[in-house]
């Protein structure tokens, strides 16, 4: 309990963080809503004294200098004669309101988008820095429904509600301030209503906070839902998915509409219950007034200002409620906001070092495990010497990508499982920018953005000039693909482009990492779509024309055989290391696999490990 009233202040205290620079516009609105307030308190008073002291005969009941004021310009016969000054002074008050209402909410308006903006530059910035493991752990729907509506909800309660807060607590404060400077016991029959009024609110708040939570977290289900589905709508097509996947959503959507009717019958109660609160607070002070009246205690125009200021009051105490409800959704969101602020940055170590890259990869007793229950690498201990070509071979499941996440980083060796090193170099010592600006990787399924063929290769390479973006297409392979298109390297692919192969993506994401001409390159079954002919084709024109170390894993044997080492791994140990033409003379599973693919033994047998 503590600590979430702890974690409720120090949300806020975050949030006053990000003001930062435009406080000054924040407090300028604020004061306006005070000058707004009090002038718009100030037509019941003009109403007051004219009725009670210009058009009867009572002592004008006004601070001296008021009194004076008007002596000075005639007195009361003066005003009765030119009731229209009056009228003027109302209308003036009137003006006064409006224009400080105007400069609140341009004050307010500039504030309030330039601190969100903030919020939102600050949140997309920590996404980009959160580890891989955090992305692979959240749904992406749901973290884009934290980046967008969250923070519109947080805006909203900012730009409206806050607002709306002070002046809802400036209006009943003026409104009991003046209401008993007329008459202490009406005004006490009036506040005798309020902690009726506000504590029916204060119910409301604590029954909506919880299911409003449950609404929220509904909500980022249903996006993950659906752009879990537009992202696979390939299998969803396949698979003849389309009902299961419709089914599915309908399921969750009916109960994210339930949520929403269950709260809006709570919500019709609390306002139906507030409407008869503020009918029959009215109808009392009505049936008082005339009563005080008709006992000489309250005057006519005071009995005006009261009911005036009365019906001023009902609604923002019975606004109060709905401010709190808000207040509930934007703690909530808040919160959820902070969950991805709090989560922790990759970081270096403390001094981190940027040694040359082009040393040997060691893999030194690694033992490592995605989760505290099994252990996916078990004491692998292997060297890739600089320059050299090093395959990889193994099962699917064996663990092959999980040492690549390794050496990236992706994920971080925890200490005492083992060591990898580059150059002599413990990974973990190093610049994490540097290590991965010096490691290309190529994945089995590679993402491309939203760019032309000529962008996607030369995506984050120092050179974007023809000749070299096509130097790297002709290695990669997919020149001739790419001319045949009616665009050539100016097609647009990916989501809003032409959809190209699976075998074709691959192709260009080979060209994109060769084009960084990084001194480690990482081939993660990155030519498994494309035909045997073809991975001949890239594999040979790498060999002839790209220099560094290069690390090749695959399930097929032709892709590994020309590497200078073979390793292969088995349940996350590694089982065999040699040449091709040791490996494949050794019994074991090397040898096994090739005379699978090469036809030697039954040609039924799949032709690619798995
Ligand atoms: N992010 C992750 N979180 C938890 N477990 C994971 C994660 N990535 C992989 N694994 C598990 O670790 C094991 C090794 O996976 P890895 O991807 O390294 O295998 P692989 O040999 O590359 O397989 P493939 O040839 O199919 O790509 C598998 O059991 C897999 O389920």
């Amino acid at each position: 309990m503590k600590n979430k009233k702890t974690q409720k202040q120090s949300n806020i205290l975050r949030f006053y963080s990000f003001t930062k620079g435009f406080r000054a516009k924040f407090l300028i609105s604020v004061l306006m809503v005070v000058v707004a307030v009090i002038a718009n308190y100030m037509t019941p008073q003009v109403i007051r004294v004219t009725v009670d002291s210009v058009i009867n005969d009572n002592p004008f009941n006004l601070p001296g200098f008021m009194s004076s004021w008007i002596d000075a310009i005639g007195g009361r016969e003066m005003l009765r004669t030119h009731i229209v000054i009056c009228a003027a002074i109302s209308l003036f008050f009137a003006a006064l309101s409006g224009l400080s209402n105007y400069a609140s909410r341009m004050n307010l308006a500039r504030a309030c988008e330039g601190t969100v903006a903030r919020i939102r530059d600050t949140l997309f910035d920590h996404i980009q820095h959160l580890p891989y493991a955090w992305h692979n752990t959240h749904q992406t729907g749901d973290i884009i429904q934290r980046c967008t509506q969250d923070v519109d909800l947080v805006r909203n309660f900012v730009s409206d509600q806050l607002m709306e807060c002070i002046r809802t607590v400036l209006l009943i404060a003026v409104s009991l301030a003046l209401m008993f400077s007329m008459n202490v016991e009406l005004s006490l029959l009036v506040t005798a209503f309020l902690p009726v009024v506000i504590g029916i609110s204060l119910g409301f708040y604590v029954v909506t906070g919880r299911r409003f939570r449950v609404a929220d977290e509904t909500e980022g289900e249903l996006t993950a839902l659906v752009q879990e589905n537009l992202t696979g709508v390939r299998v969803v097509r396949a698979f003849g998915r389309e009902k299961f996947e419709i089914d599915r959503f309908n399921q969750k959507n009916e109960y994210f509409t339930n949520l929403w009717v269950k709260l809006g019958k709570i919500m019709g109660v609390n306002w139906g219950l507030g409407d008869f609160m503020a009918g029959f607070q009215v109808l009392v002070i009505i049936v008082a007034g005339v009563f005080f009246v008709e006992r000489g205690t309250l005057t006519e125009g005071e009995f005006l200002a009261f009911t005036a200021y009365n019906s001023m009051l009902v609604w923002p105490a019975r606004n109060l409620g709905r401010l709190l409800g808000e207040l509930s959704k934007t703690t909530i969101s808040s919160t959820r906001l902070f969950d991805i602020l709090d989560a922790e940055q990759e970081r270096d170590c403390d001094a981190p070092v940027k040694p040359d890259m082009n040393g040997d990869i060691v893999f030194d007793h690694v033992n490592f495990g995605y989760s505290d229950s099994s252990e996916v690498l078990k004491d692998v201990s292997f060297t890739v010497k600089a320059g050299t070509t090093f395959g990889i071979l193994g099962a699917t499941g064996s663990g092959k990508s999980t040492l690549m996440y390794l050496l990236d980083r992706l994920y971080e060796l925890p200490e005492g499982c083992g060591t990898i090193t580059v150059g002599g170099v413990d990974i973990r010592r190093i610049d994490l920018a540097h290590l991965r600006s010096h490691i290309g990787i190529v994945l089995q399924e590679p993402f491309l953005f939203s760019k032309t063929f000529r962008e996607s290769i030369s995506d984050g390479a120092a050179r974007h000039d023809e000749e070299t973006v096509r130097h790297y297409a002709r290695l990669a392979v997919i020149d001739d693909a790419i001319e045949n298109f009616s665009q050539g390297y100016d097609t647009p692919i990916g989501e809003r482009g032409v959809t190209i192969s699976g075998g074709q993506k691959q192709r260009v994401a080979i060209a994109r990492m060769l084009m960084q001409d990084t001194p480690i390159k990482v081939f993660d079954d990155s030519m498994s779509a494309v035909d045997m002919e073809t991975d001949a084709k890239i594999r040979k024109s790498i060999q002839h024309n790209v220099h560094g170390t290069t690390i090749l894993i695959a399930h097929r044997i032709t892709t590994l055989m020309n590497a200078d080492q073979i390793m292969v791994l088995d349940h996350g140990e590694v089982v065999q290391l040699g040449t091709h033409q040791e490996l494949s003379q050794q019994e074991g599973i090397y040898k096994r696999i090739f005379d699978m693919q090469s036809g030697k033994s039954d040609p039924d047998f799949p032709q690619e490990v798995s």
